[in-house]
């Protein structure tokens, strides 16, 4: 069977990379969250003192890109990639509100986005991979066979987000949540690199009624009539 590329594209936490994983478990290919990677920077950005409340360093952040180290190792407990910042597993922290509501701005930043295509264009090169964010079908592999964009409304969107969280054990407002959900669609569709858009020819999906096992299902099917 051919090996292709899938980029799986959408809104904030409509449920991306729940199906991108369950079908490269499936089908045997590596899955790669690029949302992990910029949550992951802007992470080392809070650690490393490049925010000043919501103002960010431009500056120290451009010359201290190239010391950010990006990778994801399987987590043999969950069977799933944990995400690693220069070496250290940081896969619970870049979760957290925290993150989210300053990883859209340090996405929006040319240099950053850069950095992080050239790693994921890397990760592609042998195809086998699924991979989800904002701009996979549009920047990273405009080439690959399967294009997935996922939309849902943004009420459920939150509701899907604010359960995860209290799954978790976390602390969380549904109203926050949907603030900042919104919040993030907003920047991430109007910023001027690579904003969040369907490619033309990625297949639209509203999953806001579907089961997870529902998009699943439905994911596997138009991966087969590409591969077959
Ligand atoms: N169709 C669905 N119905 C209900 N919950 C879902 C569905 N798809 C995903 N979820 C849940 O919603 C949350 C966000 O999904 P996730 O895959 O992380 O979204 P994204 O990658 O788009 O941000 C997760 O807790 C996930 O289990
Ligand atoms: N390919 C990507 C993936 C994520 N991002 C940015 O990273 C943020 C977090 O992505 P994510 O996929 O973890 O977001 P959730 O939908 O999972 O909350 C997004 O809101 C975007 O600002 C991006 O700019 N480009």
């Amino acid at each position: 069977m051919k090996k292709i590329v899938i980029a799986v594209d959408g809104f904030s936490s409509c449920g991306k990379s729940t199906m991108a994983k369950d079908l490269a478990r499936e089908v045997g290919y590596i899955y790669i969250d690029s949302g992990a990677m910029y949550r992951a920077v802007t992470l080392y950005s809070i650690e490393n003192g490049i925010f000043d409340g919501d103002v960010i360093d431009v500056g120290k952040l451009r010359n201290e890109i190239k010391n950010i180290h990006i990778s994801f190792r399987l987590n043999p407990e969950t069977g799933r990639p944990d995400t690693y910042l220069n070496d250290v597993n940081v896969e619970s922290k870049i979760r957290t509100m925290e993150v989210s509501s300053k990883v859209s701005p340090i996405s929006a930043l040319d240099f950053v986005r850069e950095a992080m295509v050239a790693q994921q264009q890397a990760m592609g090169k042998e195809k086998g991979i699924v991979m989800d964010g904002r701009d996979i079908g549009t920047t990273v592999f405009p080439d690959a066979e399967l294009k997935i964009f996922v939309t849902a409304t943004p009420e459920i969107r939150a509701q899907r987000r604010y359960d995860e969280l209290k799954a978790k054990g976390q602390d969380a407002s549904f109203d926050e949540i949907l603030e900042n959900v919104k919040q993030r669609d907003y920047i991430d569709q109007n910023r001027e690199v690579s904003p969040l858009r369907k490619a033309e020819d990625a297949i639209l999906l509203d999953n806001t009624n579907l089961t997870i096992e529902q998009q699943k299902e439905w994911l596997f099917e138009n991966f087969n009539k590409v591969v077959k």
